[in-house]
């Protein structure tokens, strides 16, 4: 890699740590200057910093040591760390991060960062914000987000993402990328875990966006409580020099005190649909009304209400590419962004009517099967806002739903899909999906427990693939068949192994597709 300055060397580093209290204690045996940084022993080259974390185990240290590491940042000292520089540090991920920051030369400095986070919708909302704004922007919009991640313009500066807000090194690795590829802003979304784990620690965004927030991501490995998860969400906003709140979510006594807390309440933007029930009385920036919503996209009126609103030139009506009414409110918090970042209403016009997200309501239309939906919806209030959304568009027709629940995590998303269907859905798929270590065959009778057998007709196929067949070709003229939960992912998480797996956009595309042409025959 040739970016930036690159380099780290031993004073740098004690100053920064002690200037934040993170230093315990170090031992120079090399006095060197490092000039790569890593976490992971498959990834290390001559006079690399080391950073031992997570689930760490103490040969990974040994196997970085032999591979060129010459420096250690630990939590405890490690017997391989002799003949190494170490560093003993109280919070390894602080350090993480704020020494990424300088080795990779403080790239946030020449971005301007438009961050979002939400239980649901941050995907949805950073691609309407990033597609609204690259053109004008004149190609310079960066993206980090669950799906993909944008650096640049040329082949290979857009690649597949692990996280949806990576590791502090790869965050400002990434950046630095961006920096140096000549994009100017950056659009990316901030998971709480990327809080709970101090992902971007020290970093503050120029715009912030808090979406909405609702039960999910507590358990092993994630949040131990949702007051937690609430904490870690509202980081966001604390750390933004602007903010912008849907007043239509849960909690928004809490949200909006953290973000007043930090924010002058001149930079806090609220907005929700118009007419809509907010938990607490607050003065609302902007309403949206739909002027309609149909099967294949969406068309909003938005209107500011106070002067700080008005300023930003944004009213008017915009067309949005997306289905789901609930995108609408993820479309609105993009425009606002967009606003507050300087672009003009009519700079974005086009942008988002056309906006597609990969795995995100694609819609295949069979000739004699109904009308197919890929999408990710994977807890009870997405899977609730998607089925009955296409309830509501297709009140004729019957909505067939093909769904598993995920193995060794988000438990309770077992009983939200069971209640999801009883609501909205008519028949039932239950399939399997990244059991990790349970039994795929148990996970769907759990989530058939909760299901009201006289409302939803229920069928079992653990082979993912097949379900989705059964449940295409069950489908009539007019139904509704949606496929949820995997989008665009491209593996099952088995036993801990990532077993290669088609997507369910392509195994959807390839059914449609032939079904459509024995039709012509
Ligand atoms: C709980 C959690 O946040 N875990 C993340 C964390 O794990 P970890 O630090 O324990 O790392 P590990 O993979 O167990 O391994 C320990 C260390 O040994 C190193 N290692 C490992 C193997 C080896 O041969 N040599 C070696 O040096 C690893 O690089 C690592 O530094 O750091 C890893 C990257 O180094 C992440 O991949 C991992 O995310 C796991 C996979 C995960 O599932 N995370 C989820 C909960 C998550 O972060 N989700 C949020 C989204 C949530 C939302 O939708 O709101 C996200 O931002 O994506
Ligand atoms: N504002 C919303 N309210 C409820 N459901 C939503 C909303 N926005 C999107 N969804 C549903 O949630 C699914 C995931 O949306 P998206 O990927 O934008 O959210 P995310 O916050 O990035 O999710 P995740 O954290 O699961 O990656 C969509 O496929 C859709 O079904």
């Amino acid at each position: 890699m040739g970016y930036g300055k690159l380099s780290l060397n031993i004073d740098e580093i004690q100053i920064l740590l002690q200037e934040h209290n993170l230093l315990k204690s170090s031992v120079s045996a090399n006095q060197k200057k490092y000039s790569y940084i890593s976490y992971d022993s498959r990834d290390v080259k001559n006079d690399t910093l080391f950073f031992c974390k997570g689930n760490f185990k103490p040969e990974y240290l040994e196997i970085a040591k032999a591979s060129g590491a010459t420096g250690v940042v630990a939590e405890k000292h490690l017997p391989a760390s002799s003949g190494m520089d170490e560093y003993i540090v109280t919070d390894i991920q602080k350090a993480l991060s704020l020494l990424s920051v300088a080795f990779y030369d403080y790239p946030q400095n020449d971005l301007f960062i438009i961050a979002v986070t939400g239980t649901k919708g941050k995907t949805t909302s950073s691609y309407l914000l990033r597609d609204a704004i690259d053109k004008a922007s004149g190609n310079k919009t960066a993206l980090f987000s669950t799906v993909n991640t944008v650096i640049g313009n040329k082949s290979g500066d857009t690649f597949k993402s692990q996280l949806t807000t990576p590791e502090s090194l790869d965050v400002f690795r990434n950046m630095r990328r961006a920096v140096d590829n000549g994009m100017k802003i950056l659009v990316m979304e901030v998971s709480s875990q990327a809080y709970l784990k101090n992902r971007v620690y020290g970093l503050k965004f120029n715009i912030g966006s808090f979406l909405n927030i609702s039960p999910d991501h507590v358990g092993e490995n994630e949040h131990p409580t949702f007051a937690n998860y609430l904490h870690c969400k509202e980081q966001l906003l604390i750390n933004s020099k602007v903010t912008i709140i849907n007043a239509e979510t849960k909690n928004l006594d809490d949200v909006y005190y953290a973000a007043k807390a930090t924010c002058n309440p001149e930079n806090v933007y609220l907005f929700a649909r118009n007419g809509a029930k907010t938990e607490i009385p607050v003065t609302l920036d902007f309403v949206f009304d739909s002027k309609s919503d149909t099967l294949s996209d969406n068309e909003i009126y938005l209107k500011s209400l106070t002067k700080k609103g008005e300023k930003l030139n944004l009213d008017g009506n915009y067309r949005i590419g997306i289905p789901g009414d609930y995108n609408e409110a993820n479309a609105t918090d993009a425009i606002i962004a967009a606003g507050l970042a300087g672009f003009k209403r009519t700079d974005l016009l086009k942008g988002i009517a056309d906006t597609k997200i990969p795995g995100r309501m694609e819609m295949y239309s069979s000739q004699d099967h109904g009308t197919v939906y890929v999408d990710y919806a994977h807890n009870y209030a997405s899977t609730r806002a998607l089925l009955g959304f296409l309830k509501r568009q297709n009140p004729n027709g019957r909505v067939v739903a093909v769904v598993g629940s995920p193995g060794n995590k988000g438990i309770d998303r077992r009983e939200g899909f069971g209640k999801a269907l009883n609501e909205e859905a008519d028949v039932a798929y239950l399939t399997t999906d990244d059991p990790a270590y349970e039994n795929p065959q148990k996970i769907a009778q759990e989530i058939d427990s909760y299901i009201d057998h006289d409302k939803v007709d229920v069928h079992f196929n653990l082979d993912r693939e097949q379900a989705i067949k059964d449940a295409i070709l069950s489908g009539k003229k007019e139904d509704i068949i949606v496929i949820l939960g995997k989008g665009q992912d491209p593996y099952q998480k088995v036993k801990g192994i990532d077993i290669p797996y088609p997507t369910d956009s392509a195994i959807v595309k390839k059914i449609v597709e032939s079904l459509n042409q024995d039709t012509k025959n």
